[in-house]
């Protein structure tokens, strides 16, 4: 059999996507708009999008520097804090202006402070979120210092997660950047209201890619990248066609000198080589057919939107990505994740 050297699938969503604001919002979102149809933004600015108002206002700012000839809507999300208030919810779903509230756990990651602290103290949230069916995310890490970083996800299953889904079994609910081969099978046995998003950093990086040669901030996400195992594990959850796993970047972008310091800020902005990486792992894995069904169909299935009506193509050839990105009007910039491995499919 002769290899394959192009394929066509349609049109990706990115269902974890961070573009910020202001002058980084302009100059990192033509990586995502240029490709994906839809992506689902995240509310951790600073403030974060707590409230309706917030969140037109943010759409309203992404739309402004939509590069012409782009066509890229945003879905838009609210940030859960413990103050959040379940009419906010109702009105959210009822005029389609919210399509998930995102719960970071407080002190969990990026822009977490305000998050929630207690999970009983949003109860009332949930509940309101379950009858209108309004999804929600979750950042899924413990923040009891007494927990290894490497474990903080396995024990978010055990001790938050499963006693929600417990009294809000009709919530949908996906786990955001599932990172180990734990929450791969716990989702894995889940019923249609729980999905998860999977990044391609997490599918092609382990944790020794944080310390080869020495430290290296721009390997440094969270949750942590994690061991050979996991990585193969989130591996066979993507490829196997299981419709509860779909595209989720996490496209993370921070200035350069914010990650080279010294307590360097997480999250990696992959938005330019997501397809590239992606590719190469679904053909490693065998499972190049299974590429649109992670990319284009689960996630849509998911948010129960229908399934994008164009396509894009693949070709093998060596992608041409910078290695970094400049921040329009600052002598800042972004750098570009990409794997330890030469990267060989691109973007017709
Ligand atoms: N993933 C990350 O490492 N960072 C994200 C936040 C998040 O998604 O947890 C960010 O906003 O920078
Ligand atoms: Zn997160
Ligand atoms: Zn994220």
């Amino acid at each position: 059999m002769t290899a394959t050297d192009s394929i066509e699938i349609i049109r990706p969503d990115d269902w974890h996507l961070h573009l910020r604001d202001g002058a980084m919002l302009k100059s990192v979102l033509p990586a995502t708009s240029a490709v994906f149809a839809r992506a689902i933004i995240m509310p951790n600015l600073k403030p974060p999008v707590r409230t309706l108002a917030d969140l037109r206002a943010y759409r309203e700012r992404i739309l402004a520097v939509l590069p012409e000839g782009h066509d890229f809507t945003p879905l838009m999300t609210l940030y859960l804090t413990e103050g959040t208030d379940p009419e906010e919810i109702r009105e959210g779903k009822r005029s389609g202006e919210a399509t998930a509230v995102k719960l970071y756990p407080a002190g969990a990651t990026t822009n977490s402070d305000a998050g929630v602290s207690h999970i009983d103290r949003v109860s009332h949230v949930f509940e309101a979120m379950q009858e209108v069916d309004l999804p929600l995310l979750i950042h899924g890490e413990v923040t009891d210092p007494a927990v290894d970083i490497f474990d903080r996800e396995a024990v978010f299953i055990e001790r938050v997660l499963q006693p929600i889904r417990h009294r809000f079994p009709e919530l949908r609910i996906v786990m955001e950047h599932i990172t180990t081969k734990n929450a791969a099978d716990y989702v894995r046995a889940g019923d249609r209201f729980l999905g998860a998003t999977i990044t391609p950093h997490h599918l092609t990086v382990n944790r020794n890619a944080l310390f080869r040669g020495g430290i290296r901030p721009h390997m440094y996400c969270l949750p942590i990248v994690k061991r050979e195992e996991h990585r193969q594990a989130l591996v066979e959850a993507a490829t196997s066609g299981d419709n509860h796993f779909f595209l989720g970047t996490d496209s993370a972008p921070h200035r350069i000198h914010d990650k080279e310091a010294e307590c360097g800020c997480a999250g990696m902005f992959n938005a330019p080589t997501t397809l590239s990486c992606l590719a190469q792992v679904f053909e490693d894995a065998g499972a190049l057919d299974q590429l649109e069904a992670f990319t284009s169909r689960h996630g849509p299935a998911f948010y129960k939107l229908p399934v994008n009506t164009d396509s894009i193509r693949l070709k093998r050839e060596a992608p041409v990505v910078p290695d970094s990105l400049a921040i329009e009007g600052e002598e800042e910039s972004v750098k570009v994740f990409r794997p330890d491995v030469d990267l060989r499919w691109s973007i017709c």
